[in-house]
Order: C-alpha cells, then structure tokens, then sequence
C-alpha cells in the first residue's frame, strides 16, 4: 500500500520550477533514497512532502492519518540556550523518564539525557535526533542527509541502526543522502534527481546499468562521485524518464 504518492509535482522558488514532474510512489515499510548532485531538489522534494512547501503543479497524496517522523538535516541550536537531550525530547510533547530512555537506548545513546544538546558529537546528534522522530512510531521516517559530517564507520553505523529500526517497526523510510557506497546496499530503491526523476530502481538495477556507471562517475571516488554527475547522457531504459538535460 503507497503511504505518499506524487503525481506531477512541480515546485518552484520563484518563477523558475526547481522540481519538475515528480512521480514518486513510497509504498509500506520501503526504503528509498534520494541522491543528487548539490541543489538537484533533495530538499526541496523533502520539505514539500512533509507540507512544508506548496506545489505549483501536481499533487501529493499522503495516506489517510499518516504520521511521519522527520530528522532534519541540522538543528540550529543555539549555544547560549541550553537544552537538555532530556528536555529535548519532551518538545513537544511531555514524555515519561522511562519512554525518554527506551527511545535514547533504541538508537544506541543510552545514558545521554542529562547532556547539553550543544555538546554532542555529529553522530549522537543525529542519533537523538532519530529517536526523537521515532517516538510518534511513524508510517515513515523521513532523514534529509543524517550521515552529513559523520566518518565512514559512523556512516555505515547509522545505516545499519536504519535498517534495524525499519526491520522492528516496518516503518517506511525516505533518505536523501551522498554516501553513495552505502546507499546501495540498504536501500530497496535508488532515485537519483536533478531538477527531475533522471532514472530510478533497485540497487542492483541502478548498479549494473551502465547508465550508473556515466551518472555517477563511479571508480574509487566512491562516495564523492555523484558530485560529478554527467549529463551528456541517456538512461531511458532503467525505470525512469531519461536525463533530458545537458
Ligand atoms: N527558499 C528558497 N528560495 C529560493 N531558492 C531556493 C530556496 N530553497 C532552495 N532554493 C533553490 O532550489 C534549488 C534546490 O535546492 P535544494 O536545497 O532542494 O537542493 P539539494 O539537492 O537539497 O542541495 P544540497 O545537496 O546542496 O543540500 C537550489 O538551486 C536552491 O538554491
């Protein structure tokens, strides 16, 4: 069953559309991840399926009472406010001590409550972060690039604690993420973006077209290649519209 469908989706900032007709389809329990070179839309498809921005063409339909647990991409915390990871996590909502601990003890920071949320490292950060979107027990948690500034072992951690949460409470997940390697291996389906849906599929659909391989310029650069996203390119036959652009 789709949890969000879109239809057409265009948004603009402006007059010029930064997205353009956007058929995405997220089903139950799927993990998807969206990849692009720098201001491709990532984030803007992101915040307009949450309903943050409005589209200028085209639909989003979410399921009815869909409940969507989101990790934004930084938090801008100010240093001279401080705040609790316990206090934290009760905005909004007031939680108990004992959910507060299961939700810190599910993403593997046990025992943080009482720091400040300023003097946490990246990966914790993201980690409280998670465990904050998880205490609404969404349809889908939606991460716009969480691994950001994390070291290849935290990367892979972070992914590994992804899959884990999906496996335990068969939530759907939405990520937007650069670390290209990893990518690959826990996502059920690719969809790379630039402006517009270029191509999109399996790992292994997207891996061993030889399309991949010209998108992202895949060679030792690894994770750093969709930077080098080529454009002098077709890729019509792996499930998607084909890079109209040059
Ligand atoms: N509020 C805004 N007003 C005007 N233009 C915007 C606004 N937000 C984003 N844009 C523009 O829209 C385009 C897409 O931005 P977006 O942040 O969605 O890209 P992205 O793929 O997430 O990039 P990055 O990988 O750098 O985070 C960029 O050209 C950006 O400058």
């Amino acid at each position: 069953m789709s949890l969000i469908t879109t239809q057409g989706l265009t948004i603009s900032h402006g007059a010029d559309p930064v997205l353009r007709d956007i058929d995405l389809d997220i089903a139950e329990g799927e993990i998807v991840t969206v990849i692009g070179p720098n201001g491709s839309g990532k984030s803007t498809l992101v915040r307009a399926i949450l309903g943050i921005l409005a589209p200028s063409a085209g639909i989003i339909r979410r399921k009815k009472g869909l409940r969507i647990g989101y990790v934004p991409q930084k938090l801008a915390i100010d240093a001279t406010l401080p705040i609790t990871v316990r206090r934290f996590l009760s905005l909004p909502t007031r939680i108990s001590d004992d959910v507060a601990r299961q939700a810190l003890t599910r993403t593997g920071v046990q025992g943080l409550e009482d720091r400040q949320m300023a003097a946490l490292s990246g990966g914790q950060l993201q980690r409280v972060l998670l465990s904050r979107a998880l205490l609404s027990q969404p349809d889908i948690l939606i991460l716009d690039e969480p691994t950001q500034g994390l070291d290849h072992p935290g990367i892979a951690a972070f992914y590994t604690l992804i899959e884990e949460v999906r496996k335990d409470t068969g939530c759907a997940v939405l990520l937007v993420s650069h670390d290209l390697h990893v990518v690959m291996r826990a996502s059920d389906r690719v969809v790379c973006l630039n402006g517009h849906i270029c191509c999109q599929g399996t790992p292994g659909m997207v891996q061993s077209a030889p399309e991949y391989h010209a998108l992202f310029g895949v060679s030792e650069g690894g994770a750093l290649a969709i930077y080098e996203h080529h454009h002098d390119h077709t890729h019509d036959h792996i499930h998607g519209e084909g890079c109209t652009h040059d």
